[in-house]
């Protein structure tokens, strides 16, 4: 309909409006496993004060001075070892990509809702995202920050980005973030198929499954960061659910990073201390992961089983993250779905 016929000015702008955006963000992933691309990524999410929370006068000269100097080439080799050749892209970014493509043919039937992705540390930004979403005509964005149980360094500091984004807009979308689903019973239910039919397809039984979930410093939660209960409950509703005795599943936290102590019991003094006390046989999930990526495939499907056989274990598995799998997908529209009640 032309401008005239509307009655407006022959100068009104063209603007889109009406839509309902999604947009699920990961962690990030360096663009390649070379230097300079793991020092760009290093650098970005080593700067940011929700990860690193000290005097940036006393951080700022260890991480130019020494870390990112030292780490990108030892992360670029354990990355290259992960890395998904065929896309040449992390497997993070795969999924993530995958996960919000199969959500927006799940919501085929609403064309007003637009699917995509985003990762908190390089490309594609957060802002970009924002920005295009904006362009599309989205008035209102259900921002999905990809991690279970809550943690200021990785939820917060995506909602973070995604206001900061409004900050620069003149007409802004309104925003509305996902809350943590640490105990949402379509998760519980994906962990615990996937470990059943993991178990299902080994000629051996685990003695003991370790839940093992990324660590934050413990200074974090001492100053109230909700995580570690967090973790803790989706351990024990998977317990529950799997009917399990306490004795079968243990919480660990994993890579650690720094010289602070972290949440323990630590995955892999655990795992070293299982194997000398005679534990044969183990299994590791890693439930707060919803992609598999550098901290699961190569830290724990590949590190922590070397150091399991070293000690004298005998038999290791790693329970894949629910990634884009049919139940991964189900866990994802569920909240999805709930989150976006009222506006569509
Ligand atoms: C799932 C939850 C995560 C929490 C909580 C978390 C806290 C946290 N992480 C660091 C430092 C590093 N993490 C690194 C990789 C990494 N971390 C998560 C998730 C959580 N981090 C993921 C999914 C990944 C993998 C990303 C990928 O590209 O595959 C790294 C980079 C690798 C390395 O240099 O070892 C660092 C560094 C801190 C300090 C922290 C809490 C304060
Ligand atoms: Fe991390
Ligand atoms: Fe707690």
């Amino acid at each position: 309909m032309s401008a005239q016929m509307n009655h407006l000015p022959a100068d009104h702008p063209v603007v889109k409006f009406g839509k309902v955006g999604v947009l699920l963000v990961n962690l990030g992933t360096p663009d390649g496993t070379d230097y300079k691309s793991m020092r760009r990524y290093l650098r970005e999410f080593l700067s940011d004060k929700r990860v690193i929370e000290w005097s940036r006068l006393f951080w700022y000269p260890i991480l130019y001075g020494i870390v990112l100097n030292t780490r990108p080439g030892k992360v670029g080799k354990a990355y290259e070892s992960i890395w998904n050749k065929d896309l040449d892209e992390s497997y993070l970014r795969t999924y993530t990509r995958n996960q919000a493509e199969k959500m927006a043919a799940s919501f085929a039937d609403m064309p007003n809702v637009i699917v995509d992705w985003a990762m908190r540390y390089g490309q594609p930004s957060i802002q970009s995202k924002m920005n295009e979403l904006q362009k599309a005509g989205c008035e209102k964005i259900l921002l999905f920050p990809l991690y279970p149980q809550y943690a200021a360094a990785t939820t917060a500091t995506v909602n973070d980005e995604a206001f900061r984004a409004l900050l620069k807009m003149r007409w802004q979308p309104a925003l509305r973030t996902v809350p943590q689903y640490s105990d949402n019973a379509v998760y519980i239910d994906a962990l615990a198929n996937s470990i059943e039919a993991h178990y299902a397809s080994l000629d051996w039984e685990p003695e003991l499954l370790l839940t093992s979930f990324h660590g934050i410093p413990k200074s974090y939660f001492m100053a109230g960061d909700p995580y570690h209960c967090q973790c803790y409950k989706t351990a024990r509703l998977l317990r529950e659910r799997l009917g399990w005795n306490k004795d079968k599943l243990m919480v660990t936290f994993q890579s650690r990073f720094g010289p602070e102590e972290w949440l323990q019991p630590y995955t892999d003094k655990t795992v070293e201390k299982l194997a000398k006390d005679g534990v044969k046989r183990i299994a590791i999930i890693n439930p707060g992961f919803v992609s598999d990526c550098l901290e699961t495939l190569e830290e724990i499907a590949g590190e922590a089983g070397e150091i399991f056989h070293h000690n004298g274990g005998e038999k290791f598995t790693h329970v894949p993250c629910l990634n884009d799998s049919a139940d991964g997908m189900r866990v994802l529209e569920d909240v999805v779905r709930r989150e976006l009640m009222g506006w569509v």
